[in-house]
């Protein structure tokens, strides 16, 4: 088949095919093209004219149809994203002319906005799932198990039928306490104990420098109480109407016990004030400390009710853990793909995984989150890295990407995962670059817990060294 035999073949189909709104290209077996109807020459911001005769590469980089020309076998379906970056949906087939292979044909149709709508899409019901999961008990890993008695109390205190009550969540630093007064709020507002879009505020008490600065947020300031006083509603006023929830309320000291009048006449009077004024707001009280010892007793007696225990990280089953563990993974999934748009698929080696169940965290679920993202950090290119439309991305965390201080040859069952979480391998690398040797890094690793021979140090740098000398030559 040749261009003039071609053009005199044709001429009704070219009618046809032009009128069509895929992309048609027609390219003979050296991929010149031989015909290429108007919505292609559109995509390819090109004239019909000066396309014919030119190689297909010139306007359509990846066609489909050099694979065609290679395999003489159709591609059906086939994603491809062009270089102007608009992705199209291929399909090209051989073609026969008596007999004998004479090159081929791809019809293809911009699928760009589909993609970016269903991409939206899928993102938007990512969103929805993780709203949902944030403010249904149900969605809160453990709720089935160790953490059933904690929500059957939460619940009863958000909604039995003599009207809420307040309560304390008492649990180590991390262990969910802020995510569960936060479900207990959804839960008030779905119940309609609170009305839809009530306010949900928030304080830690033990960040202020002492308990006076702390009461004066809480409970509001009057103007002329001290110098430099000014009217200003506390956070009990602010949250009327709605959930009060003091994280580490024992630092409110000995304004507890105006904490204790809130609570028992549903009025607050201001620092410095003299009327008092209604307050209408359910408290949810929390803390990481002893409270028999740390609240007044009356406050105490008055929330020990409700009190809501919530169990450390290590009394939790391994199964849990394992649920927490991909709940985590699944979070940084979503991530990248909300914001790089990026498919990841995340493994931990089995290693990886049983050493990083059987760790102690002094910190509890916060820490375990950290950790499992320090390690996938590790273990993931850096997105400038990343190829440009790359849309699918494996990673595979072994136990050299664990934050340091967990990795060790032996086998102590008590791994304490010490802080910052940086990688084994950045830290030898780093001690490399600051000029020591095999044996002095193994003996400063000892000195930080780590138990690692010098010759394994000295395999690491050898491929270390192998690895950035591959990245120096690809950059040259
Ligand atoms: N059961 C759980 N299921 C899923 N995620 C959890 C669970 N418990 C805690 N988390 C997550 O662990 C992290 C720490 O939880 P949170 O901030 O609620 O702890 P906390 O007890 O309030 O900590 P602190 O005492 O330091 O304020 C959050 O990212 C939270 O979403």
């Amino acid at each position: 088949m040749d261009l003039s035999s071609f053009k005199q073949n044709n001429e009704i189909f070219h009618t046809i095919l032009g009128a069509l709104r895929e992309g048609v290209n027609v390219v003979d077996k050296d991929g010149i093209i031989l015909y290429a109807n108007q919505s292609s020459a559109n995509y390819a911001k090109a004239h019909i004219e000066e396309m014919i005769g030119k190689h297909i590469t010139v306007y359509y980089p990846k066609a489909a149809l050099l694979e065609v020309l290679e395999t003489r076998n159709a591609v059906f379906d086939r994603k491809i994203i062009h270089e102007t970056n608009r992705i199209f949906i291929v399909n090209a087939i051989p073609l026969y002319i008596k007999g004998e292979f004479a090159g081929g044909v791809a019809t293809f149709r911009d699928i760009t906005e589909i993609e970016r709508l269903s991409k939206r899409l899928e993102s938007l019901e990512m969103e929805l799932a993780l709203s949902r999961m944030n403010d249904v008990f149900e969605a809160i890993i453990g709720s089935d198990g160790s953490l059933k008695s904690a929500i059957d109390k939460a619940q009863r205190s958000i909604a039995s039928l003599g009207g809420p009550r307040h309560s304390v969540i008492v649990g180590e630093t991390g262990t969910g306490k802020t995510m569960l007064a936060k479900a207990m709020y959804s839960f008030a507002e779905r119940m309609g104990v609170i009305k839809h879009g009530a306010p949900f505020v928030e304080i830690n008490c033990a960040q202020f420098t002492n308990s006076d600065i702390a009461a004066m947020e809480v409970f509001g300031t009057e103007k002329g109480s001290f110098t430099g006083a000014y009217d200003k509603p506390g956070l009990i006023e602010i949250a009327n109407g709605g959930i009060l929830f003091l994280d580490e309320a024992q630092a409110l000291g000995a304004h507890q016990t105006m904490l204790l009048k809130v609570i028992e006449s549903g009025t607050v009077r201001r620092i410095g004030g003299r009327s008092e004024r209604e307050v209408n707001v359910i408290i949810i009280t929390a803390s990481s400390k002893d409270l028999k010892k740390e609240f007044i007793p009356e406050l105490y007696q008055r929330l020990a009710q409700y009190q809501i225990e919530l169990p450390p990280l290590r009394k939790r089953s391994v199964t849990e853990k394992d649920r927490l563990m991909n709940y985590f993974i699944a979070l940084y999934q979503m991530a990248a793909k909300n914001r790089y748009n990026i498919t990841l698929e995340i493994t931990f080696t089995d290693k990886a995984r049983e050493i990083l169940l059987n760790a102690a965290y002094e910190r509890n679920i916060r820490q375990f989150r950290d950790v499992i993202n320090a390690s996938i950090d590790s273990a993931a290119p850096l997105i400038s890295s990343v190829e440009k439309n790359k849309q699918e991305l494996r990673i595979i965390v072994d136990e050299s990407n664990l934050p340091f201080g967990m990795f060790t040859d032996s086998t102590d069952k008590d791994l304490i995962v010490s802080e910052p979480a940086e990688s084994l391998e950045g830290l030898i690398q780093q001690l490399h670059e600051e000029g020591l040797g095999p044996r002095k890094i193994s003996n400063e690793l000892k000195r930080r817990g780590i138990k690692l021979e010098y010759y394994q140090i000295a395999y690491r740098l050898k491929n270390y060294k192998l690895n950035s000398f591959t990245l120096r030559a690809n950059k040259e």
